[in-house]
C-alpha cells in the first residue's frame, strides 16, 4: 500500500489510456483485473483481522474487481459472502463473477458483516445512483465495523469529486493504480477515509500531483538576512491582518520581513515597519511582496497595488487586493491565493472539477492560482498542478488565509520556482495547522510553522 503524497492524479480517461498502453505490451482486461482483486484481497485479508467479510459488487469492472477479491479471500480460507442488485455487464466482470463459487445474495436482503468491502461502482459511475441501490449500500455501511472501498467509494464521481449518493464515509479506500480526483478533491474526498494506492502494474504519468512535504534545506554558512530572503508586506486598512501575514513570514524562515503602513502594537520586534513608500517595494533585495491582507478597497489600497504591480518584485496578492486587480498582469512571478468567492469574482464562473478551473485560471491569468477550501488547488500556467487535499478544516477561521500569504512569501523570497513556493507555502500551512491541533485561532498557526519547517529538513 502506497500514500497518496506526491503521486500523479489520474482522470478516468487517462487511467483507460494506460490500461489500453498495458494491454498493448500484453496485458489483458482480465489479467489487469486480477491483479487488482487480488491486491484488493491481500489488503481486506490484513485489515479484516479473521473477521467476515461481505463484498457488495456492481455491474461493471469494480464489481468485476469485487468478485475476483471474494475468489482469493474464500481460497485464503477466509470467511466471505457476496451479494449484488445487477448482474455483470463487462464481459471481463462476467468471467470473474463465472470463477467465484459461492452464493450470491440480492444486496437489498444482504446481511450485515463486520467487514464490508463496496465494489459496486468504481470510476464509471456517471450518473445519480438510485435511491435504493443507495439505501442498501447505506444500511450496510452504517453496519459494518470496518468499511473498504475498491478504487472509489461508490457514488462519487471520480473525475471532479462530485456527489452521486448520500452515503457515509468509508473507512479506507483502496485507489488501483494511482489516486483520481475524487481522493483529493471534496466532497469525494471526506467519503474516502484513509486512502492507500495499490500497484496494479499500470504505469500512469501525468502534471497533476498530490502535495507532498517539501525538501527544504537547512541555510548555508555564509547565510545572511538578505540572502534568506526579504519579504515586503503591505498594511492597509486592518493592520491585524498585515501583522498576521508578516509574522507568519517571518517564522517560515525569512530572513527580513518588512511591514510597509500602519501596523498593530505587538508586532514582533524583529519585524521592521516603515511608512509605505513604492521606493521601498522597489529594492532589488526584496524577494516577494505580499499585498492583500487587511488591505481594504478604498483610493489608497488600489495606489498600494498599483505600485506593488509596477515594482517589478515578485508577488503574493490575496484577499482585498485580488478583487482590486481586475485582470491585470505582470511580467515577473505572481502568485493569487483566492478561495471559491475570490474566485468566481476573478475568474467568473469557469466548468470542469476544481483543478480544471484552477489551471485554466492561471493559463488566462499568467500567474500561478492557489485556489484554497478544504481542498487547495495550485496550478501554474504550464500546466503543472499540486493538490494538497487534508488542510484540517480547524482552518476555517478568520485570519488564516492570512497567514498563508505569509507562508508563500517567505518561501517565494526564498528563491527557487514561484510554482513550488506556492505548493511549499500551502503544505506547510497545512502541517501547521495539523500540529495546532483543536481550536486554534490564526496567531496560534503561525508558532507551528517553524515545527513544521524542520519537518521537511
Ligand atoms: N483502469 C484500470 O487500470 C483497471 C480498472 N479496474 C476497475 O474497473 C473499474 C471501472 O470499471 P467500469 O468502467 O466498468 O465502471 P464501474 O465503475 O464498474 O461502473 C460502471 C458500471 O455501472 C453502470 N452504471 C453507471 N452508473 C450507474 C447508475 N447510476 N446506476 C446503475 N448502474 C450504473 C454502468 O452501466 P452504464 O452506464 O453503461 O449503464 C456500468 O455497468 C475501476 O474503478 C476499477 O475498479 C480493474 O478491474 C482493472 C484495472
Ligand atoms: N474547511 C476547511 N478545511 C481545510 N482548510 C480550510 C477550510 N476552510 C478554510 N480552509 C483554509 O483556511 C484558509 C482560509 O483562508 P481565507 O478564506 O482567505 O481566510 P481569511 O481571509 O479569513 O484569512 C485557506 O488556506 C483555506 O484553504
Ligand atoms: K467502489
Amino acid at each position: 500500500m502506497i500514500r497518496l503524497d506526491g503521486l500523479p492524479i489520474v482522470t478516468t480517461e487517462q487511467m483507460r489510456a494506460a490500461e489500453a498502453q498495458a494491454i498493448a505490451a500484453g496485458a489483458t482486461v482480465d489479467g489487469l483485473m486480477a491483479r487488482a482483486g487480488e491486491a484488493v484481497a491481500e489488503q481486506v485479508r490484513r485489515l479484516a483481522a479473521g473477521a467476515e467479510v461481505l463484498v457488495v459488487c456492481g455491474p461493471g469492472n469494480n464489481g468485476g474487481d469485487g468478485y475476483v477479491a471474494a475468489a482469493a479471500l474464500k481460497r485464503a480460507g477466509h470467511s466471505v459472502r457476496v451479494a449484488c442488485f445487477s448482474e455483470p455487464r463487462t464481459a471481463a466482470a462476467g468471467a470473474a463473477r463465472a470463477r467465484w463459487t459461492g452464493a450470491i445474495e440480492p444486496l437489498s436482503e444482504a446481511m450485515l458483516a463486520p467487514v464490508l468491502l463496496d465494489a459496486m461502482f468504481g470510476v464509471g459511475l456517471t450518473r445519480e445512483l438510485d435511491k435504493g441501490v443507495t439505501g442498501s449500500l447505506r444500511r450496510l455501511i452504517e453496519g459494518a465495523r470496518l468499511s473498504i472501498a475498491v478504487d472509489v467509494p461508490s457514488g462519487v464521481s471520480s473525475d471532479d469529486g462530485a456527489s452521486l449518493a448520500d452515503l457515509p464515509p468509508v473507512d479506507v479506500t483502496l485507489a488501483l493504480g494511482a489516486p483520481k480526483p475524487a481522493h483529493v478533491l471534496q466532497p469525494a474526498a471526506q467519503r474516502c477515509g484513509a486512502v492507500r494506492v495499490l500497484d496494479i502494474r499500470v504505469a500512469v504519468e501525468g502534471s497533476v500531483r498530490v502535495a507532498a512535504a517539501p525538501r527544504l534545506t537547512r541555510p548555508v554558512p555564509e547565510a545572511h538576512k538578505y540572502s534568506r530572503g526579504l519579504v515586503a508586506v503591505v498594511g492597509g486598512a486592518m493592520p491585524g491582518a498585515a501583522a498576521l501575514t508578516a509574522t507568519a513570514a517571518a517564522r517560515s524562515g525569512a530572513g527580513y520581513v518588512l511591514l510597509l503602513g500602519s501596523a498593530t502594537d505587538r508586532l514582533p520586534h524583529a519585524i521592521v515597519r516603515r511608512r509605505f513608500s513604492a521606493e521601498a517595494l522597489g529594492d532589488e533585495r526584496v524577494g516577494a511582496v505580499v499585498i492583500g491582507p487587511g488591505l481594504g478597497r478604498e483610493d489608497q489600497a488600489k495606489g498600494r497595488l498599483d505600485a506593488a504591480l509596477a515594482c517589478g518584485r515578485p508577488l503574493v496578492i490575496d484577499g482585498d487586493a485580488l478583487h482590486l486587480l481586475d485582470g491585470r498582469k505582470v511580467d515577473g512571478p505572481m502568485i493569487v491565493t483566492p478561495h471559491a468567492g475570490e474566485f468566481t469574482a476573478m475568474f467568473g464562473e469557469i466548468g470542469g472539477s476544481k483543478i480544471e478551473q484552477a489551471h485554466e485560471a492561471a493559463r488566462r491569468s499568467g500567474a500561478i492560482v492557489v485556489f484554497k477550501g478544504a481542498d487547495t488547488v495550485i496550478a501554474a500556467p504550464d500546466g503543472r498542478v499540486v493538490v494538497q487535499p487534508d488542510g484540517p478544516a480547524w482552518l476555517s477561521t478568520a485570519g488564516t488565509g492570512d497567514v498563508l500569504a505569509g507562508v508563500i512569501g517567505a518561501r517565494l523570497a526564498a528563491g527557487g520556482d514561484p510554482f513550488e513556493a506556492a505548493a511549499d507555502g500551502a503544505w506547510l500551512h497545512a502541517e501547521a495547522a495539523r500540529l495546532a491541533g483543536p481550536a486554534f485561532m490564526a496567531d496560534d498557526l503561525a508558532a507551528h510553522l517553524p515545527v513544521a519547517i524542520g519537518r521537511c529538513l
